[in-house]
């Protein structure tokens, strides 16, 4: 009898190097139980959205990962430099310990930081639903006021700051250059000394995001930039985000509603529904997902559900 064929399995690029292993989350309102459970992973120099209807719990996981919310249960690993083998991401769970050196890098328990920490050490950054410009400051102010934190390590409370020393003045000088750096990719290098809150709101919304990207971090959360832009402005953030991902290697995690944002830029997509993963996949993959259809179908908002399934609401 001829031996049947067998094609192995190929792991996903999200599964072999994964940046962001997140582990059985689940997080609890009361007795609303807002994330239940879920587990995916987000691949290192990829872009992974987490889509699905209103109050799937999008926002939650994201509050999680960046440190807004504690999780009830559940293990957020960020693993900097290459993937924690298994045995040092079970010493590190098991030690009670916030973040540990592994053979790869580093790998740190995004639920153990201080919110902080999540941003300064595990290097996670982010941008809200909501634009949070410092709307009376200037466009170029925005960005240097970014770098703070590392300024202020390098000693604005220390003699190296009060003395002006070298040291203190070449941090200063980086902190200005990669302000101008950012300022030159979002097109706003003309507009640096106007307020903040004087852009047009594309404007603003690329400079959010220049914002988070002058803190340098390995994952970039982005909640919804597309929301309420015309098409113009989702193409230029559809060309940001992708010289982030393609000139930075920077990671990207994205809740988005905007459907040819999602399908355009994501390598990966995780669809939640009533806080569980239903779906996670290449997006072509997720598109044709019987359980996605049937969980879209029902949204009031026709073009998203045409958009994600190809089907009328
Ligand atoms: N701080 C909170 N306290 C109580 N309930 C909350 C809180 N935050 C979120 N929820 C509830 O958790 C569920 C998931 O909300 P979440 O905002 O995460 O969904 P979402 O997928 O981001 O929705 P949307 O697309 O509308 O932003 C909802 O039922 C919401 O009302």
């Amino acid at each position: 009898m001829a031996a049947a064929s067998f094609t192995p399995k190929v792991p996903k690029s999200w599964d072999r190097d994964p940046l962001l292993k997140v582990d059985h989350l689940s997080m609890r309102f009361g007795g609303l139980v807002a994330v239940g459970d879920v587990s995916f992973r987000a691949g290192r120099g990829e872009v992974t959205a987490v889509i699905g209807p209103n109050g799937a719990g999008k926002t939650t996981v994201f509050n999680c990962i960046t440190g807004f919310y504690k999780p009830s249960t559940g293990r957020l690993a960020l693993m900097q430099g290459g993937p924690a083998t298994m045995a040092e991401l079970d010493a590190l769970t098991a030690g009670g310990r916030a973040w540990a050196k592994t053979a790869a890098g580093a790998t740190y328990l995004l639920e153990r930081l201080p919110d902080h920490k999540v941003s300064s050490r595990a290097k996670v950054a982010r941008t809200f639903q909501n634009i949070r410009l410092f709307s009376g400051m200037t466009v170029l102010e925005n960005l240097l006021v970014a770098q703070h934190m590392s300024l202020t390590q390098a000693g604005l409370i220390n003699p190296v700051a009060l003395l002006n020393l070298p040291s203190w003045r070449r941090k200063q000088k980086a902190a200005l250059e990669l302000a101008l750096y950012w300022l030159d990719k979002i097109g706003l290098t003309a507009r640096a000394d106007d307020p903040a809150g004087d852009l047009p709101y594309g404007d603003q919304r690329r400079l959010e995001i220049a914002r988070a990207m002058c803190t340098q971090p390995v994952l970039l959360c982005l909640d919804e930039p597309a929301a309420g832009l015309n098409p113009r402005e989702s193409h230029e953030l559809n060309t940001l985000l992708r010289a982030i991902r393609t000139e930075h290697q920077t990671s990207i995690l994205l809740i988005e509603h905007d459907m040819s944002v999602v399908m355009e830029i994501s390598d990966h997509v995780v669809v939640l529904e009533y806080g569980r993963k239903i779906a996670d996949g290449a997006p072509g993959d997720v598109r044709n997902d019987p359980k996605v259809i049937a969980s879209y179908l029902g949204v009031e908002d026709e073009a998203e559900a045409v958009a994600v399934t190809g089907v009328p609401a």
